[in-house]
């Protein structure tokens, strides 16, 4: 895993790249490193294409001249075209060691691929005007789009579009992978994403989310050691319903649900606890054994939902509140401050938006700011789904399957996450588990999955984990 999986905002990269240099290298071996490794990769999966490189003045640039040089001596038709002379000493350096064709904008014409190499981490502004207009020209009449470390036109911290940015079909990230390559929309149009070693072993509070394994239950472990997950339903039943069987699926030693007294199991060995107002739940809720909470799924959003979160939030045990809670409880996460006992938020951008009332561009930012407003874990999903802690860290994870994005799907990662929690006591490992968990049983389920077939997928995910 690139740099053991930690991402790298630009600043933490340049320090990154000081630190090795520090240890006695250069920026032109660093430079050396990225550029022939970024070709091999070209070559083994392109091979005899005829290629246009485009070298912007920075360290990108500098990039591009060892790439093509590389791609050169391994046999390729490949040209150049600079956007202006280069400007550091590595650049000019990987310049002069070019023995190929060199085209001004105005002369070069697309070839079948195009390997942007214009800006990386160093965009500071939109590229604009003439720049703009003939890197559309050329890109557009590539077949294959190569970008090198990011798309140019990509903030690296943020992966927001400073002006319109082509699709590509391979992102080569260099060093180590920065939050643009999984944040969108940026992440959306990179294709295939892989990186290159050059020798960066630096850590950030921000990593990329990775399997992680999970104990099998001991010997001596029953149903309430595993845990007693208790879900609070509303009246869409068949959210809490979900989330119940999701949570049974993920390792739960018990599952609960809190219902009017009309409400129905899912199963024969789902529990179903009648309470028909808000004191009887606060009474059923005291019960000690109960090791998480969970409350949203198909709650509602009147005074009765109202009243149910209240009361919830009032007993001092660890909840993962998801859907209408998060709607209900708004902009007052302060109200979760100061709990002794863990809590998980599993905001949609939408809910996130009325929690955390916007305005941060940085999606891992953002997720980190709510996480120490509210002190809960933050799980804001998404196709690039990020979980932060009230500590500052943050992982961010790589969508599996599009599939995903269905009804139902957010109820049941509500659910795994409250198992995970009631087996690990941990809630940003908790959360971390069942975010990974959901998305590879997603892509175990294959195409086109219902909800009920995805819950259905847990176990073998699981079993990667052991
Ligand atoms: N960090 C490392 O360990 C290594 C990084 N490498 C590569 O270097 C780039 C970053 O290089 P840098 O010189 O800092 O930045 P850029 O090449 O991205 O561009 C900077 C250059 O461009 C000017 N500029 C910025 N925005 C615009 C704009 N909109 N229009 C015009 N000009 C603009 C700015 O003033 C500078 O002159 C990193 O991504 C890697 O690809 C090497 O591999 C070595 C190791
Ligand atoms: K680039």
């Amino acid at each position: 895993m690139l740099n053991n999986g930690h991402i790298l905002t630009a600043a933490e990269m340049q320090e990154a790249e000081q630190h090795l240099i520090a240890n006695g290298s250069s920026v032109i071996a660093l430079m050396d490193r990225a550029g022939s490794g970024a070709a091999d990769y070209i070559w083994r999966t392109a091979p005899h294409i005829p290629t246009l490189v485009i070298c912007g003045p920075g360290n990108n640039g500098g990039d591009g001249y060892v790439i093509a040089q590389a791609l050169l001596e391994k046999g390729a038709i490949v040209k150049i075209v600079a956007s202006a002379e280069p400007s550091t000493d590595a650049a000019k350096t990987a310049k002069s060691l070019w023995q190929g064709v060199m085209l001004s904008l105005e002369e070069a014409e697309p070839e079948m691929q195009f390997v942007d190499c214009l800006f990386g981490t160093g965009l500071t502004r939109p590229v604009s005007g003439n720049l703009l207009k003939h890197y559309h020209r050329l890109s557009n009449g590539a077949q294959r789009r190569v970008a090198i470390d990011l798309p140019s036109g990509i903030e690296t911290d943020t992966g927001s579009r400073l002006n319109e940015v082509s699709n590509y079909d391979l992102t080569i990230a260099l060093g180590a992978y920065k939050p643009a390559h999984y944040l969108n929309p940026a992440a959306a149009l990179m294709g295939d994403r892989v990186g290159v070693d050059i020798g960066v072993r630096s850590v950030s509070q921000t990593k990329l989310l990775a399997r992680r394994t999970i104990a099998e239950p001991g010997k001596t472990d029953h149903k309430y050691s595993r845990g007693l997950v208790a879900i609070v339903a509303g009246p869409m039943k068949g959210a809490a319903k979900l989330s119940a069987l999701a949570a049974q699926r993920s390792g739960a030693g018990y599952v609960k649900i809190f219902a009017g007294s009309d409400f129905e199991s899912p199963n024969h060995s789902i529990v179903t606890v009648p309470c028909d107002d808000v004191k009887q739940l606060r009474a059923k809720l005291a019960d000690e054994r109960i090791g998480v909470i969970v409350i949203g799924p198909g709650l509602g959003r009147d005074s009765n939902a109202k009243q149910l979160l209240d009361a919830v939030l009032e007993i001092e045990k660890p909840v993962v509140l998801d859907a209408d809670a998060l709607m209900l409880l708004g902009d007052e996460v302060h109200r979760l401050q100061g709990r002794s006992s863990p809590v998980a938020m599993t905001p949609h951008s939408g809910e996130f938006a009325a929690l955390s009332g916007g305005g941060e561009s940085s999606k891992i930012y953002a997720s980190v700011k709510l996480a120490a407003q509210s002190g809960a874990v933050v799980v804001h999903k998404g196709s690039d789904t990020v979980i932060a802690n009230p500590m500052g860290d943050a992982v961010v994870a790589q969508q599996t399957s599009n599939w995903l994005s269905t009804a139902g799907t957010g109820d049941i990662l509500a659910g795994m996450i409250a198992a995970r929690f009631t087996n690990e006591k941990d809630m940003f490992l908790a959360a971390q588990q069942g975010q990974w968990l959901h998305s590879r049983a997603a892509s175990l389920a294959g195409p086109s999955f219902s909800p009920e077939i995805l819950i259905d997928h847990i176990a073998k995910a699981i079993q990667e984990c052991l």
